[in-house]
């Protein structure tokens, strides 16, 4: 069964071919990665699945449906939430705040009802308590919930990421680096997090340059080397494609020895 489906998107900038002709699929419960060397149209792909790019040629569809173009919220709408490279954590607000916005994107309510504080505002929003703490219990963060989230180490607000994403009830997550600046602790939580969410029935796709993680947990690997798809498949047999290791190769020799061995 096949809930995200990309066939044959892609987008120029300029005269340069981001992504071109590139088609995958994604089933319920599944990981899949998206690696290749620096600029070879990872997040350019990513940003075009979120809604942030409009595709110029292709189709996306979710459960069937054709959703090419859509916006962010029409997405998560729809059951698409993603994670950015770059942290969207409100700093100065506390854990469970982090993750009760997450719960508000859900459960809007009119704005009105929220100024004069009704009942079925204050109801929402110890409903959204009750939720973002259960989230923060799965993330492995309901301790010390009332902090600020600047006292988190970098692993923790990966995961707290996490957390607030899953608060849209999800059924694919792009997770766009969520190893990156991580140690490797903190890159085996998150190992074991995105294994628990996938085996939840949540469909995953990553887009990681921790290729050790990336073989670890995928079940599916998409390999673009600029903006073209060159391989795809299981972990072993795509880390054995000689377009692999060439692409590899042929960007970073040591990346390429790091990731393939
Ligand atoms: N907004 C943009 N305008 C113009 N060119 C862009 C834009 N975004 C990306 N590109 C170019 O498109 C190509 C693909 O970039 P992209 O960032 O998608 O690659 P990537 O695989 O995610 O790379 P990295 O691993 O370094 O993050 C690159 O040549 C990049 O310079």
């Amino acid at each position: 069964m096949t809930l995200l489906s990309v066939e044959a998107l892609g987008i120029d900038f300029g005269g340069l071919r981001a992504v071109n002709d590139v088609g995958f699929s994604v089933s319920p419960g599944e990981i899949v990665s998206v690696i290749g060397p620096n600029g070879a149209g990872k997040t350019t792909l990513f940003n075009m699945i979120s809604g942030v790019y409009q595709p110029q040629r292709g189709r996306i569809a979710l459960d069937g449906q054709d959703v090419t173009g859509l916006a962010p919220n029409r997405l998560a709408e729809r059951g698409l939430s993603r994670t950015f490279q770059n942290l969207q954590i409100f700093q100065r607000m506390s854990v469970l705040e982090n993750a009760m916005t997450g719960c508000h994107l859900r459960e809007r309510g009119p704005i009105l009802g929220d100024l004069l504080s009704l009942p079925s505002s204050r109801r929402r929003s110890a409903d959204a308590r009750a939720r973002a703490t259960e989230l923060l219990e799965r993330v492995g963060l309901a301790r010390g919930a009332e902090r600020e989230a600047s006292s988190l180490s970098y692993g923790a607000l990966k995961r707290l990421e996490i957390a607030r994403a899953l608060a849209l009830e999800p059924r694919i997550l792009l997770l766009d680096e969520p190893a990156a600046g991580c140690n490797a602790v903190e890159t085996e939580e998150i190992d074991h997090l995105i294994a628990e969410v996938a085996r939840s029935g949540v469909a995953i796709l990553l887009v990681e340059h921790d290729m050790k993680m990336v073989m670890r947990i995928s079940q599916h690997i998409v390999v673009l080397d600029r903006g073209e798809k060159i391989a795809e498949g299981a972990p072993a047999a795509v880390s054995r494609d000689p377009r692999v290791i060439e692409a590899y190769l042929g960007a970073q020799a040591t990346e390429a020895g790091d990731a393939l061995r």
